[in-house]
């Protein structure tokens, strides 16, 4: 399970949890805007956006979870088990692998519209990148400063869903997700009013009524309710400390601590959350036993390159001692 969110404040930020139960040795990684971009059935990109994310680097190719462009496009894959259908390669259309999916959007593209207008003839196909890595069944979220979309390729074929809470969850299909919401519109930050009954001699005992029917647990649903209402109702200064805090405790909201969600003899934990400066082409980080924020900067890097430039991520908890 994972959830990815939005945060406007000065700037515009992106960022997820991955929650998980293994790592995959994802690094952060940037690809210079030279790195031959080869794709199974579409035309390479020889020279494209450069961009910054979390990735495994396999054989040289950079297979991206989340990932931000120099022009401030982001896209993050999520787990979408069961729904996620990747068909097979078609003679006509444009056939993109899904691990192609991210690099192949954010190489060319620099806005939402953009992304929305090319994908009408686009279909993600099963391609698998090799054997140790097969297609996992994903859904995305691509977000510039303005907009959002969720693209889900299921068995209906592929759709493209306007997604104006902009954050995303798992399972199950984001119209789904976007309808329970309904059940949640009486939640409030400010204290509830009294409509129950005039009978009851109500008592506003704590802060926090309003919210009162906010789920708390774990689940893909009730994360995606958590996580919205959390962020919609955001509110930090604009300098970047204090909107870097509070995108983490956006995503914070949601993050899994470890023993809350059994996965036979393992359990899931929020392996790494980012927050990605879109305009400065940031990524900060945190992992589950580092509390640090630790970033990489992609300007940093020679953009003009051709060769990927990756750092493993800083595990062990840094703590300051103050005496
Ligand atoms: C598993 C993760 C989602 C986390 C999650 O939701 N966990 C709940 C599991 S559970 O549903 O609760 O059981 C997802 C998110 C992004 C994915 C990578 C994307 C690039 C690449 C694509 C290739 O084709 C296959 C390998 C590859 C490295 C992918 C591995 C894995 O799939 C990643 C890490």
């Amino acid at each position: 399970m994972c959830t990815a969110a939005n945060y406007t404040a000065k700037d515009h930020y992106f960022g997820r949890n991955l929650d998980l139960e293994y790592s995959y040795r994802e690094a952060v990684t940037v690809t210079p805007r030279n790195f031959p971009f080869e794709f199974r059935r579409v035309p390479s990109l020889k020279t494209h956006h450069a961009m910054i994310g979390m990735a495994t680097v396999a054989d040289g190719y950079p297979l991206y979870y989340d990932a931000t462009n120099e022009k401030g496009l982001s896209m993050a894959g999520l787990n979408f088990p069961d729904n996620a259908n990747y068909k097979p390669v078609s003679e006509d259309g444009t056939n993109v692998a899904s691990f192609e999916f991210i690099p192949w959007v954010l190489g060319q593209f620099e806005t939402v519209a953009q992304v929305r207008d090319a994908l009408s003839d686009v279909r993600i196909v099963d391609l698998a990148f090799s054997e140790e890595f097969p297609p996992s069944p994903l859904h995305w979220i691509i977000s510039d400063r303005d907009e959002s979309i969720t693209v889900e390729s299921v068995d209906e074929g592929l759709k493209v869903h306007d997604n104006p809470i902009q954050v995303l969850t798992n399972n199950p299909t984001f119209d789904i997700q976007l309808f329970n919401i309904n059940n949640y519109m009486s939640l409030s930050v400010d204290p509830p009013e009294p409509r129950f009954s005039k009978e009851i001699p109500f008592d506003t005992y704590s802060r926090g009524l309003g919210a009162v029917g906010l789920p708390g647990d774990l689940s893909s649903m009730s994360r995606f309710v958590k996580a919205a209402f959390t962020k919609v109702n955001s509110v930090s200064g604009e300098s970047e400390s204090e909107a870097i805090s509070q995108f983490f405790h956006i995503l914070g909201s949601v993050e899994q601590q470890r023993g809350c969600v059994r996965l036979d003899d393992k359990y899931e934990i929020t392996i790494y959350s980012s927050c990605c400066n879109t305009h400065k082409g940031i990524y900060y980080y945190r992992t589950y036993e580092n509390s640090q924020i630790t970033g990489v900067d992609m300007h940093k890097e020679d953009l003009d390159g051709s060769e990927l430039a990756s750092y493993p991520l800083v595990k062990s908890q840094q703590v300051l001692m103050q005496n």
